[in-house]
């Protein structure tokens, strides 16, 4: 049994923190906010959470007739995810009675209470039809743009279309781990299950036999193609997915990561599936050493998760990205002078932006004139050609595979070291 106040309350906390405070929901968790709720309140506070970010833009739009700009945030958010369950089909009674008592609580604003009554029933009453008229929700303007320039008018819409579901639960499975998962096989060898459920609770999960992992994030590692017996370095490797693969394909794998809290659930995956790496808390920029090949999944706008994470764009501005790519071509090149004569590196983001992908490996390859594109295992992994860059690089974007659920947008190349 779920308790429904706890997990709205906890809920309409969550939107406080990313609406008011621009917190991501990943750092809120990480902060432990959720701790105290059973796993199904977790979950379900989550979902909540989740499905009224993805849905704010039309959530307010159906708000703004009845509410005054000046509602303090805390009751509006009580009041949005109110309008999201409404028009979600939750029943009247118990969606307004648990926003009216959230709110009664509220050591300043309780007297409010009256005023979401009020506008819940009305939403109640008219909400659910106002919300079918409402166009697809769109990115904000500040990524919006430069998306619509990168990728023309179409492929935003198509994105934005598959940023308006949950994603798929895709699974990456151990060599000969568990396969009874009842999923779908994607021509990438991803395995996806239209719906996630409780993981931990499906077949194998305890056996370790497979990890859950974004089809599209599964193919750098495969892209890098470690081999037995190769020293692989996993660069920004927490919580460890490339990391994985690249040990279950025989590597000898270090993987290094600044952040101790995430290299903890990287040490807890590898525990799970029994799988072995070398584990490295560090700056990716003062380590030294020199490896055959060397994974780059480095840290990124994250603009290719937003349908996993539908805060982001409510708790981002875009003001941090100048760094980010900053910090990306530091660390593509220190990279560079840790692979071997001959060997080779993945670059990678998670972003839909191109100055985080294609034109980070542009300017590489002008500066380092031992450095090549190197297309010869592009071919194994199941893509279609036409995602094939100019530069020879892999573009991945969220529209891909629409009919069977997308993809996370991701950028990845490999490059060859003259030997
Ligand atoms: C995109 S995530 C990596 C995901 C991981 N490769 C996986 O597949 O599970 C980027 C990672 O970079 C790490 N990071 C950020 N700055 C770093 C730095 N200067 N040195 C090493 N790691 C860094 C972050 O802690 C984060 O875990």
């Amino acid at each position: 049994m779920t308790d429904a106040i706890q997990a709205r309350r906890s809920a309409v906390y969550l939107l406080d923190q990313v609406l008011g405070q621009q917190r991501l929901l990943a750092e809120c968790y990480a902060a432990g906010v959720l701790e105290r709720l059973t796993p199904e309140d977790r979950a379900r506070t989550q979902r909540l959470a989740n499905e009224t970010l993805r849905n704010l833009e039309r959530v307010d739009k159906i708000l703004a007739k009845y509410l005054k700009k000046n509602t303090p945030l805390h009751v509006r958010n009580a009041l949005r995810l109110g309008v999201y369950e409404l028009c979600a089909g939750g029943a009247a009674h118990g969606v307004v009675n648990s926003m009216v008592n959230i709110v009664s609580r509220h050591k300043h604003h309780g007297a409010l209470k009256g005023l979401v009554n009020a506008v819940l029933r009305k939403v109640a009453a008219n909400g659910p039809d106002e919300w079918q008229k409402l166009r697809q929700p769109r990115l904000p303007k500040w990524l919006r743009g430069p998306l619509v320039e990168a990728w023309g008018r179409d492929a935003v819409a198509g994105i934005e279309a598959v940023h308006a579901a949950p994603a798929p639960l895709d699974i990456t499975l151990k060599p000969g781990g568990e396969s009874d998962l009842d999923a779908e096989l994607l021509p990438t060898g991803s395995l996806r299950r239209a719906e996630a459920g409780q993981v931990s609770a499906l077949p194998g999960y305890d056996a370790g036999d497979w990890w859950v992992q974004d089809a599209a994030a599964a193919l750098p590692a495969r892209l890098l193609s470690a081999q037995p017996g190769e020293t692989v370095l996993d660069l920004c490797a927490a919580p460890g997915g490339k990391t994985m693969q690249l040990a279950a394909a025989g590597a000898t794998v270090s993987a290094l990561d600044v952040s101790e809290t995430r290299l903890t659930r990287l040490r807890e995956n590898l525990e799970r599936t029994g799988l072995k790496a070398d584990v490295i808390v560090g700056d990716a920029l003062e380590h030294q050493g020199q490896y055959d090949a060397v994974l780059l999944d480095a840290p990124c706008s994250a603009t290719g998760t937003i349908r996993r994470h539908p805060d982001l764009p409510h708790a981002k501005d875009g003001s941090d990205f100048g760094a980010l790519i900053n910090l990306q071509a530091q660390m593509l090149a220190h990279a560079w002078s840790l692979v071997k004569p001959g060997g080779r590196l993945v670059f990678c983001t998670c972003s839909l932006l191109p100055d985080e992908g294609e034109c980070q490996v542009e300017d590489a390859l002008e500066m380092f004139a031992d450095m090549q594109v190197d297309q010869s295992t592009l071919a194994d992994l199941g893509v279609d050609s036409d995602w094939i860059t100019e530069e020879g690089g892999l573009r991945l974007r969220p529209d891909y595979w629409a009919e069977r659920g997308g993809m996370d947008g991701f950028y990845m190349a490999l490059l060859r070291k003259s030997a």
